[in-house]
């Protein structure tokens, strides 16, 4: 099995373990990143086929906790896995603690399916809050997507990794956005759908997003099964100069 090593001081690693939309590709699962400091192990997002690609990387005795976008299947699916998973590790002694999972309650029934008794505790999240888990700081920006869903902010050392979730174009992902050192930023159209899929961003709007943050660095996620995915490589770079990359399974970022 292929460990993740800990994480040297003041470093943050991204892992892709998902970068699909909707559903996963074989051998992958969507939407969800594992986020790991010297201090602390946390799954941003719990796709389809998310514990799968999680363990190639984390014995999941190790994981701390779970922070969730919104409530999509694809994003949420494996959460009821993990439940499991914690029940079933805690039994055998092989974990200690549960698991601690964030996510917004503005869907009061969603978040009420999170916690699992004395194996996965829930916390609301929410725009305006700071939430600390170990040594990295999370905050919360608005998006635009059929559902409620929170963009994210994620501060460690000096460094900034921000994650859009999905969402159409707003302002906000320009505030929450701003000079990041890797932006994680969902690109699950096309340019010819602009204006035809909503609650998503084009390439090309990622690309301008990235630009008008300062971004370091673009990373395309919440990618479509569909098309040519060198294209939204393309488009974006029709639209910011800076370094692009397609999230792909496996691939890690060392902030
Ligand atoms: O006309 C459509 C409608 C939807 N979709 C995909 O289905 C997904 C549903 O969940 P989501 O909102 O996270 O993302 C959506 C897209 O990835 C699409 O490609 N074309």
């Amino acid at each position: 099995m292929d460990r993740t090593e800990r994480k040297g001081d003041n470093e943050m690693k991204l892992t892709i373990l998902g970068p699909w939309g909707a559903y996963p590709a074989a051998d992958s699962a969507s939407a969800s990143y594992l986020i790991q400091t010297e201090s602390v192990n946390v799954l941003l997002d719990c796709g389809s086929g998310a514990l799968a690609q999680l363990q190639r990387h984390l014995p999941l005795e190790e994981l701390d906790a779970v922070v969730l976008t919104h409530y999509h299947t694809d994003h949420i699916a494996d959460v009821y896995c993990l439940q499991h998973a914690a029940m079933i590790l805690m039994q055998l002694g092989r974990r200690t603690k549960p698991i601690e999972i964030y996510a917004h309650d503005a869907d009061p029934e969603a978040f009420a399916t999170l916690a699992y008794g004395e194996y996965m505790h829930s916390h609301v999240i929410a725009v305006g809050d700071t939430l600390t888990l170990g040594d990295l700081t999370w905050t919360f920006g608005h998006t635009t997507h059929p559902v409620p869903c929170l963009s994210m902010r994620i501060e460690h050392g000096g460094q900034t990794l921000v994650f859009t979730a999905d969402t159409a174009w707003n302002d906000d992902l320009v505030r929450i956005g701003r000079n990041a050192d890797l932006l994680l930023c969902e690109s699950n159209l096309y340019n010819e759908y602009f204006g035809k899929i909503g609650g998503h961003l084009t390439a090309g709007e990622a690309g301008r997003l990235a630009s008008q943050c300062g971004a370091k660095r673009l990373v395309l996620t919440h990618l479509p099964q569909y098309g040519d995915l060198g294209q939204l490589v393309r488009e974006a770079q029709e639209t910011y100069p800076g370094p692009i990359d397609l999230a792909r399974t496996g691939d890690q970022y060392v902030l």
